[in-house]
């Protein structure tokens, strides 16, 4: 299934408008990067100027993650409220770098409005565990619900708290269920060592950036020391990091989160021209940007399980 990009020679007018919404968690996710409470985003909407009588409606979602190099909330309502309710398609295209969550949305809000048809249901999806020991007393175990992989943060607590209640929780997995683990940057290279020796022959996907994003070096050691595959995730969260470590020759996992990648056209054709051994990622968007990661996954024809198991997460 293709998407349909509209000829990117047109430079026709929308109206423009724009919804700020903030969707609490049902329980907070703690990360390396700390507690997390709620999603704060952008909803906007495209209607074409010239046939605002007809009811074509284009939708898109800006779903910053400051922390992982894009702009705030507050930056991307700024930008778009400085378009005073209209827009053009080049205007569009002009959208900054230093805007990724503005170039998925608007792009997404274009796409949306040239593609009618409903982007197909996924399966492969990867389950998003709670951290910690509240993975291991869930009350409906997750792996009753269907997913074939799991993901669990690591680097939040004690090392030798987190290596027990990892060993307890692969006792529990039914065989076939992988693991990924995320340490969101939060190991020591000491520790990094430990957890890969730990996940030595155990049903283990990856470990997703053991290390910060200043010690790209280290993680490549790593990944040819072992044989459990290591992800970058925030070592490549802006275009230009992505771009980097592809060229330096990043051996193991790519972890996108298309959401704050910016534009994405540029991503598919990307992938269309390179191979990349990638994971679809969420930032905890809501339903509409959504729509859009399953239009791109169901393009890019992954491999891997989709990191969208993020939904449960909140309120219907
Ligand atoms: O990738 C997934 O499976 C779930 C999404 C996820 O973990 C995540 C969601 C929001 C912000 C950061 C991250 C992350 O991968 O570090
Ligand atoms: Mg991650």
């Amino acid at each position: 299934m293709g998407i349909n990009f509209k000829n990117s020679q047109n430079n026709d007018q929308y109206r423009l408008s724009i919804q700020a919404y903030c969707r609490p968690f049902k329980q907070p996710l703690h990360t390396h990067h700390g507690v997390w409470r709620d999603r704060q985003g952008i909803w906007i909407q495209l209607c074409p100027i010239d046939e605002e009588e007809s009811n074509d409606r284009g939708w898109g979602e800006i779903a910053p993650l400051p922390g992982f190099g894009s702009e705030s909330v507050t930056e991307a309502l700024q930008f778009c409220q400085s378009f005073g309710g209209q827009i053009t398609d080049e205007q569009i295209r002009s959208i900054p770098d230093r805007f990724p969550a503005c170039q998925f949305g608007f792009e997404s809000a274009l796409i949306d409005l040239h593609n009618w048809e409903a982007p197909p249901n996924l399966t492969q999806v990867c389950g998003l565990l709670p951290t910690g020991k509240a993975a291991l007393d869930l009350q409906l175990p997750i792996w009753n619900q269907g997913y074939q992989t799991l993901k669990w943060k690591i680097a939040v607590a004690e090392i030798s708290q987190e290596l027990n209640d990892f060993q307890d929780l692969l006792s529990m997995l039914p065989d076939g269920i992988k693991v990924r683990l995320d340490a969101n940057g939060g190991l020591t290279e000491t520790q990094a060592h430990q957890w890969l020796q730990a996940c030595a022959d155990r049903p283990v996907e990856f470990l997703e950036q053991p290390l910060g994003i200043s010690e790209f070096e280290a993680m490549l050691a790593l990944s040819q020391e072992y044989p459990t595959p290591l992800a970058l995730d925030e070592s490549i969260a802006t275009w230009q990091q992505f771009l980097n470590c592809y060229h330096a020759g990043w051996p193991g996992v790519m972890v996108v989160k298309p959401a704050i990648l910016g534009f994405p056209s540029r991503l598919i054709e990307f992938c269309q021209a390179d191979r990349v051994d990638m994971v679809l990622s969420s930032v905890f968007e809501t339903a509409i940007a959504r729509k859009m990661l399953l239009r791109l996954a169901a393009t890019l024809n992954l491999q891997r399980a989709l990191g969208l198991g993020t939904d449960c997460w909140f309120e219907d």
